[in-house]
């Protein structure tokens, strides 16, 4: 069990004055970011690097993460098939719901027309505003998406920081140390006592945070101005309350159903919901995200599987955008999309949205990625909605996050390795009665 490095930044229950306590340095971070880029919008726009160093900072320790957590929580496995049932079953959740999202997205543009009635004429529209997004897009075919995630080298996966790979080398080695058994004892011990300080580092890291948070929510609120809001207010609007409602309900029906409260799951995970709101980023929380899942009963071999692919595979809230914002274009131009380009347009963007990433802006690329092979949209209407990217970029990133911290509790239960006591006792409020009256075996 890794041990509690994050305790002292991530408001642990002790006697502390609440500001100490990571969350409300965050909040208050992110405020006085907003103030500084609305009233100093120059010097807002300056401030740039400090959100940029932070999100570098978190980068820097992923990697090491992902592997000591994938490969000693295999290692520790008595059943090897067990990896490939686990993987098995977190892509049947992924697909389902990430599905799941791209339909309520198509469904809510078409109740409720955030785009109809602006009249944009698509001549008007400049396609060089995009072009750099939709060349990006194009390098994303899902034959060289998956060939990629063959690292060419094992230092050339570390040192590129490419999670799938990572986590493709760490699999594999993983097996290879259960295995050897007894004789890779060493190298697993070793392993496990690395994992303390890689920890401690997280955790260090983690003070910076509030830096981090101030200077990418001033450039944020510098560069494009809280105006910007105001003139996609609908759409923007529609988007947030769609996916508040995606993890209320939809999440929040699959939490019920796994024992747990979604409430009680979020006010749990809030450092590193606020992080992901200042950052706009949902890796920013990836090391801080695994770290919880494991102090939440979830067993090491299940969070190291899941997380680390749900962030490529499992992007609720980059799947709600994707649909909604393809068929807001459509409105907005006035093109009228039979439910032959909807469902297509469902399809394509099925496949695109796998490749996506927990970074800021890599849910507007996939939408390129999509609208590129989509002919009833055209891409060029994306210059309509990129002024105000940044502000969707935060909500399809906590969603995102969301989705896979209750993708975890899910899983890991499917699989019968999680800790409901301790999971109960994590997110509090809830007793271990609770958890058995739902119906929950505790794991063995
Ligand atoms: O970070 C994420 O999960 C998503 C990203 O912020 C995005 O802009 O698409």
């Amino acid at each position: 069990m890794i041990a509690a490095p994050l305790d002292a930044v991530a408001g642990s229950k002790g006697k502390k004055p609440f500001y100490t306590h990571l969350y409300v340095q965050v909040l208050a971070a992110i405020a006085a970011g907003i103030l500084l880029g609305h009233f100093y919008p120059e010097l807002g726009t300056q401030l740039k690097p400090l959100g940029d160093a932070f999100i570098k900072l978190v980068k820097m320790i992923i990697a090491p993460v992902i592997f000591l957590t994938v490969a000693t929580g295999i290692a520790g496995m008595s059943d090897l098939q067990k990896v490939g049932r686990v993987a098995g079953k977190a892509m049947l959740y992924f697909l389902t719901f990430s599905t799941l999202a791209l339909v309520i997205g198509l469904i809510v543009a078409n109740v409720v027309q955030p785009g109809a009635g602006m009249n944009i004429d698509p001549a008007s529209l400049d396609p060089a505003a995009v072009a750099g997004y939709a060349a990006k897009a194009h390098e994303q075919s899902i034959v060289g998406f998956l060939t990629n995630i063959i690292p060419t080298t094992i230092v050339g996966a570390f040192a590129d920081g490419d999670i799938l790979q990572v986590l493709f080398f760490s699999v594999l080695f993983g097996i290879a140390l259960a295995m050897v058994g007894e004789k890779s004892e060493p190298v697993v011990n070793f392993l496990n006592a690395l994992t303390a300080p890689v920890f401690k580092l997280v955790a260090i890291l983690m003070k910076a945070a509030p830096i981090g948070a101030f200077g990418a929510m001033a450039f944020t609120i510098g560069k494009y101005g809280v105006g910007s809001i105001a003139n996609l207010a609908m759409l923007i609007g529609t988007f947030y309350i769609t996916s508040l409602l995606f993890v209320l309900v939809v999440l929040g029906a699959v939490a019920r159903y796994n024992g747990f409260s979604i409430v009680a799951l979020l006010r749990y995970i809030k450092e590193e919901l606020l992080l992901v709101l200042g950052t706009s980023s949902s890796e920013a929380a990836l090391p801080g995200l695994m770290n919880k899942m494991e102090k939440a009963g979830c067993k090491r071999s299940v969070v190291g599987l899941v997380i680390p692919t749900g962030y490529s595979f499992n992007l609720d809230g980059t799947n709600i955008y994707m649909t909604l914002a393809a068929l807001f274009i459509a409105q907005a131009t006035g093109i009228q999309l039979s439910w032959g380009d909807q469902i297509l347009l469902l399809l394509v963007a099925m496949l695109s949205s796998k490749g996506a990433a927990g970074i800021t802006g890599a849910g507007f690329i996939t939408l390129a990625a999509t609208l590129s092979v989509v002919p009833s949209v055209p891409v060029a209407g994306m210059a309509l909605i990129l002024g105000i990217d940044r502000f969707m970029s935060e909500c399809r990133a906590l969603t995102n996050l969301v989705g896979n911290a209750v993708a975890t509790i899910v899983v890991a239960r499917w699989e019968n390795e999680l800790d409901t006591a301790q999971l109960a006792a994590a997110l509090g409020g809830q007793t271990g009665e609770d958890i058995s009256a739902a119906g929950l075996q505790p794991a063995e």
